[in-house]
């Protein structure tokens, strides 16, 4: 999981996403479907994926009652992703249900999922926070207490920008995940992200992973545009 670089399949149907992949076919990479994709082919897409020797994310963000979030998980369990989500504002008793479905639903002999709770989402800035939430503390703050009430839950780490990866990791220690999305080349649009860093801030700043994708996804060459972040998060380029 460590040093992961993470490219989101945001894309509509399976066809798309075998079609990315074509170039990639030397690399075992680490994928992340999220709701686009898995809506459109269901679980079978996060049992293609792994049949090709990818690790995957499945970013489905559960924020829900307890109850429901743990029966959810259970039977996500199942799928044999290698990482799942869930919304750390749903609150401690959910995210503590979160685990324990992901507990009972693994296969005696295969090992849990990762959980990690997404903290504020990197396409909030301070001033959106303060009017959709009225959250009125600095936007770290948010972050921080999000990240803490996750790890009290007992979850492996949290989604946040890679603004706030250095303030997790002294408060939280190094044991505990930051996953960046919101990671922007210099160059690159923003689109719809506030808080976004580069590889290099990411991995300066001791990020495990980040999560790229339109960046390579939408790139008229995903090949190179994969490489060029994967050495420049991997600390290659000077
Ligand atoms: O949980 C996530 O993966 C996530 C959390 C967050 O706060 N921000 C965020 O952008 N993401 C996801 O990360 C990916 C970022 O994609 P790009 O903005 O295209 O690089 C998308 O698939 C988002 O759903």
């Amino acid at each position: 999981m460590n040093n992961s670089l993470i490219i989101a399949l945001d894309f509509p149907d399976k066809r798309t996403v075998v079609d990315f992949l074509k170039p990639f076919e030397e690399e075992k990479l680490f994928v992340k479907v999220g709701m686009e994709l898995f809506y459109a082919e269901g679980p079978g897409i996060v049992q293609y994926l792994k049949e090709q020797g990818h690790e995957v994310f499945l970013d489905l963000k559960l924020h829900d009652i307890p109850n429901t979030v743990q029966s959810a998980m259970k039977s996500l369990a199942r799928l044999g992703a290698d990482m799942v989500n869930v919304h750390a504002a749903g609150g401690r008793e959910m995210m503590e249900a979160a685990l324990e479905g992901l507990e009972i639903g693994t296969a005696a002999g295969s090992s849990r999922p990762l959980c990690i709770a997404v903290t504020q989402l990197t396409s909030t800035s301070k001033a959106q926070m303060k009017s959709d939430q009225l959250i009125s503390v600095p936007l770290q703050e948010s972050v921080l207490h999000y990240a803490k009430r996750a790890q009290q839950s007992g979850l492996d780490g949290v989604v946040c920008s890679a603004q706030e990866v250095s303030l997790i990791r002294s408060g939280l220690g190094a044991g505990f995940l930051t996953v960046t999305p919101g990671i922007r080349p210099s160059g690159n649009q923003e689109g719809d992200q506030k808080r976004v860093a580069t590889p290099r801030f990411a991995k300066e700043a001791g990020g495990s992973a980040i999560v790229v994708g339109r960046p390579v996804t939408r790139s008229a060459a995903p090949l190179e545009s994969y490489y060029t972040i994967k050495n420049e998060w991997e600390g290659v380029l000077q």
